[in-house]
């Protein structure tokens, strides 16, 4: 087969680069760059370099070597590249035709690992593919070129450090990305970055630790950006600007609930092979509000009551490293909880999803509704919620972090083992739940409002120690695994739905809606 080199497209797609920019590879009709004779592991292949993918198909020419053996053949869209080069380890004789490609492999469903296909050109220089591959991989949309890396030393195992300079690094220097490298120095210095970095010239922030380390990131970030476009953040009506620089997370935390829900699994190749693959989407996330004022930001999990008390406990036994969280587990099973008195509101979707008669959504406009819950004569053991919407696949759902709704439960004196259950029956996306009695469940929660009533009297030297300790826990609150301390006796919340940039992808075996 004679080799074909497309000029004319090639010089096409450099002129169109710089006009339209990520865009030009997505409206393009498919073309050939480049097209020749190559063998790798001893068969012979056609390397087809096209706008759209590369691809390695088994030679078919009688001349071939390939008889009675068989070959796989290979095709990769261009976001599954991270690099060719030449193959210096390859014998003199065939080194100028030799090149190594490095690619991204789908190990399982959820799990991405790095492969490489050793190379050997029959027709051309391996400059010539190299320079055409190389090309293609800098359109990919959505890849960044230079990102900012964040990493908690002392999350979880304390092996961020490590975690970040053998595998994070490594990855983005063969994908050509460029990386600023920050370790935190303290509590609370991610955030203090996030609020006060300029981050224009950097295409991500990717965050190496826990939930902890992300929802500080996502903290500084919200008030940074409200601070530049001038949007008051003490307002829970105020339409939030969302931050225009996506976030990458790698699970280096005790918890790592979101890159789990980001990446569909908690692997930190896979989740770093993401942000490379470019894909992006956008998350939800809570905003807090007490006494009036912005708390937080809230990007996995919100508990008052029995989780908020939980939490304060797992940090006053920091001592016990990662063991302190079965402890407290345990602990809040078979401890009496704590209750309080409370008002609650719940803003909730109504209308907008009926489907019509070809089980497609009805464009019904859907309305927002605050409902008062009724709690007359009750006393309550806690709210909680993860900040997750769910997609029904039939046997079971599966969480979605780019929904627009999340579920809240109020406790009113359920039995703890029936409160775990139900977690674990929501995170598992069984659909099946347990019928827990006194524990409700609201669905499409948009935002929620508690005014706590009836608080313990100001405690003074000589209270009993455990009213002191009570009244110290009514002002937790648990925000993404770490215990938070209010001031007012209010709490209010507000979803944005679809509103963060992250990288990641859309949860397995469900159909990405269109961006
Ligand atoms: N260098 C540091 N020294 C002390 N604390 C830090 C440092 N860097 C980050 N932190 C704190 O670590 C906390 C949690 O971090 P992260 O979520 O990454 O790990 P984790 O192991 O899941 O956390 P934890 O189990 O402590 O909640 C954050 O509250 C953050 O303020």
């Amino acid at each position: 087969m004679a080799a074909v080199i497309n000029d004319e497209v090639v010089a096409h797609t450099e002129g169109a680069d710089e006009a339209k920019g990520d865009a030009a590879q997505d409206n393009e009709a498919e073309h050939v760059l480049l097209e020749g004779k190559v063998s790798m592991s001893k068969k012979d292949y056609v390397l087809q370099l096209t706008t759209s993918s590369l691809s390695l198909k088994a030679d078919v020419d009688p001349g071939s070597s390939n008889k009675g053996s068989k070959s796989k053949d290979l095709t990769l869209p261009w976001t599954e590249i991270l690099r060719a080069e030449p193959d210096q380890k390859s014998p003199a004789e065939t080194r100028h035709h030799s090149l190594c490609l490095h690619y991204i492999h789908h190990h399982s469903e959820k799990t991405l690992r790095v492969k490489v296909a050793n190379i050997v050109s029959k027709d051309y220089h391996a400059e010539e593919w190299i320079n055409v591959i190389q090309k293609q991989c800098e359109k990919v949309p959505g890849r960044p070129k230079k990102v900012f890396i964040l990493v908690n030393p002392i999350g979880g195992s304390k092996r961020g450090r490590q975690t970040c300079h053998k595998v994070v690094g490594p990855l983005f220097e063969l994908a050509h990305v460029h990386t600023t490298v920050e370790v935190t120095e303290r509590s609370k210095h991610a955030l203090e970055i996030a609020e006060n970095h300029d981050f224009s010239q950097y295409d991500g922030i990717v965050v190496v630790g826990g939930d902890g380390l992300y929802q500080e990131v996502l903290q500084g970030l919200i008030k940074q950006t409200q601070k530049r476009t001038g949007v008051n953040l003490d307002d829970p009506d105020a339409q939030l600007q969302p931050p225009d620089i996506p976030i990458g997370i790698v699970p280096a935390g005790t918890g790592n609930g979101v890159s789990g829900w980001c990446n569909g699994t908690i692997d930190v190749e896979t989740s770093v092979l993401n942000i490379i693959r470019g894909e992006r989407h956008k998350a939800m996330m809570y905003t807090i509000y007490s006494g009036s004022k912005f708390l937080c930001v809230c990007g996995l999990v919100f508990g008052y009551g029995m989780f908020g008390d939980m939490i304060q406990r797992t940090d006053e036994l920091r001592w016990m490293g990662r063991a302190r969280y079965a402890y407290c587990l345990f602990g809040s099973v078979v401890k009496k909880k704590r209750r309080f008195n409370c008002e609650i509101e719940v803003l909730q979707a109504e209308g907008g999803s009926s489907k019509d008669s070809d089980g497609k959504n009805a464009s019904q406009k859907e309305e927002l509704k605050w409902t008062k819950y009724d709690g007359t004569n009750k006393e309550f053991c806690g709210l909680s919620f993860f900040v997750v919407d769910k997609i029904d696949l039939g046997d079971r759902y599966v969480a979605n972090y780019f929904g627009e709704q999340s579920m809240l439960s109020v406790d009113t004196g359920a039995s703890n083992v029936g409160m775990l259950r139900t977690v674990f029956a929501v995170h598992s996306g069984k659909k099946n739940f347990p019928t827990v009695s006194n524990l409700d469940n609201f669905e499409r929660v948009r935002g929620f409002k508690i005014k706590l009533t009836g608080q313990r009297e100001e405690t003074g030297d000589g209270a009993s120690s455990s009213l002191a300790r009570e009244k110290m826990l009514e002002q937790i609150v648990d925000i993404d695994g770490e215990a938070l301390h209010f001031d007012g006796n209010d709490l209010e919340g507000r979803l944005h739905a679809h509103f963060l940039p992250v990288f990641g992808v859309y949860p397995a075996k469900v159909a990405c809606p269109p961006q």
